[in-house]
Formats: structure tokens, sequence, C-alpha cells
């Protein structure tokens, strides 16, 4: 089964164009696990521009799903993590400044630092997942880092899916099975939607989770969270 992690930075994004608490992040969160969420992902950026480090504070009292954290790993998302020890901590290799996350890790150029940091996230008991670009050659470094698993940076495969959808899919497959082969768990995530995530799907169907956040609270707009969370979850049936 592969799991729907669903990204809240976005009402995080809505809340903070007011300063008040509209929408409530947490009212949100418990919402999208009674609705069908199999999981909540947030990806703190250092300029709190969505999410807030006291927004992850307060989520990890009363997630009871899976509850993700993605960044960078710098000290203060260190920290975070051993203050609320996740179920699964992602590390971004984002720059502070980036707009949203637009590659995944260089794991022969960082593989001492991303050894370290996994190590100190294993002895919190905080599953790991790097994420990663679909280039073979980043495999074996990553699993030498001792992660449990690696997420696929899908922006390439959906900025191309409506275009060509074999070729674009193509180099995920092959590092997917690569991923298997080293015995890593697979996550996605970047971009996915209604329209490319069932392909995703039954090409890899060996993917343990998917994060989406943008394109879902988009959908929601229009089918509301409930309906929505349950049309992705259909396309994860297919
Ligand atoms: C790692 C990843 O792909 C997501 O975290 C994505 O970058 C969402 O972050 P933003 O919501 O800040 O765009
Ligand atoms: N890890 C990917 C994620 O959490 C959400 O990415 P997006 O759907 O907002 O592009």
């Amino acid at each position: 089964m592969t799991k729907l992690s669903v990204n809240i930075n976005k009402i995080a994004t809505i809340r903070n164009a007011r300063g008040a608490n509209n929408p409530d992040v947490v009212k949100v969160a418990l919402d999208a696990e009674r609705f069908g969420a199999q999981g909540i992902t947030v990806h703190p950026r250092p300029d709190e521009r969505h999410i807030r480090y006291d927004d992850v504070l307060a989520l990890h009292q009363v997630v009871t799903t899976e509850f993700n954290i993605e960044g960078y790993p710098d000290k203060r998302y260190m920290e975070l993590v051993r203050l609320t020890k996740p179920a699964q901590a992602t590390l971004v290799p984002d720059p502070p400044e980036a707009i949203t996350s637009n590659t995944g890790w260089d794991t022969i150029a960082h593989q001492a630092l991303l050894k370290d940091i996994i190590a100190e996230l294993h002895e919190y008991g905080v599953r790991t997942s790097i994420f990663i670009n679909p280039e073979s050659r980043y495999f074996e470094p990553a699993k030498n880092t001792g992660t449990d698993r690696v997420e696929l940076y899908t922006e390439p495969y959906a900025s191309h899916y409506h275009q060509d959808r074999d070729a674009a899919v193509r180099p995920y497959v092959e590092v997917a099975k690569l991923a298997r082969e080293l015995g890593l768990g697979l996550n996605a995530g970047h971009d996915l939607d209604l329209h490319n995530l069932a392909f995703l799907k039954q090409q890899i169907p060996w993917l343990d989770e998917v994060s989406i956040g943008h394109a879902l609270i988009c959908d929601a707009l229009y089918y509301g969270l409930e309906n929505t969370i349950q049309m992705y979850r259909r396309q994860l049936e297919l």
C-alpha cells in the first residue's frame, strides 16, 4: 500500500496572510486525518513563511498518523526533530532562500554529513528519508548514509507528464528498482496531482508513501478537503 501524506504548508500560508488563526493548521491536520490522510507532512522553512516551528510543536502533540517533518538539517531543524520525534524526518538540501524544493541531495558530495545526521536521527528513534533526484549514481551513496528511505523528487516527472508520460516516468522506474535492490524504502513527492499520480503509482507499485501539498490544497478549493483527500486516495488504488 502507498500511503498518502498530506502536506499542510499551504494551509499555514493562508493563515499567515491575516495574522490570526484562520484556518487553524492543527484543526486542518486532524480533519485531514479523519478524511483519510495517512500522514501529515510539514516543511518549516527558516523564514517561517508558512508552517512555523511552533506549529510543528503543536502538531506533534495531536497527529496520530505518520508525522513527517521535512527540511534542511540545520541546528534548528535537528532540535525540532529531537523534541518532537516524528515518524519520519525527510532531509532536503534547500538553501534558506529557496522558494520551494528544486533538487535532491548530491549524496556523493554530502555523504559524510548525511551519515552523521542520520545516525543522530536514528538515536532519536526517527525513520529517515533523503530527498533525491532520479539519477542512479546517487543511490548507492544514499544507501551508505544509513538512511531508511529515499524520496524521489518528482517535479521533472510532473512537468513532462503531459508531453510524454512514458518518457517522463522511465528514469523513476529505473531508480525505483535500484532502491528496491538496495533495500531502501521509497517515497515520492513534489508537484504530484490528480493527473499524474495514478500513473506513477501504476509504474512503481512498491512506493511506500507520497507526500502531496500544493495541488491537493488547490483542488480542495473546488472539491472540498474531504472529497479531495478521498480522490487522491483513489488514485493510489487504481
Ligand atoms: C521536499 C518537497 O518537495 C516539499 O517539501 C515541497 O518543497 C514543499 O515545500 P513548500 O510548501 O515550501 O513549497
Ligand atoms: N515532499 C513533497 C511534499 O511534501 C509536497 O510537495 P508539493 O505537493 O507541495 O509540491
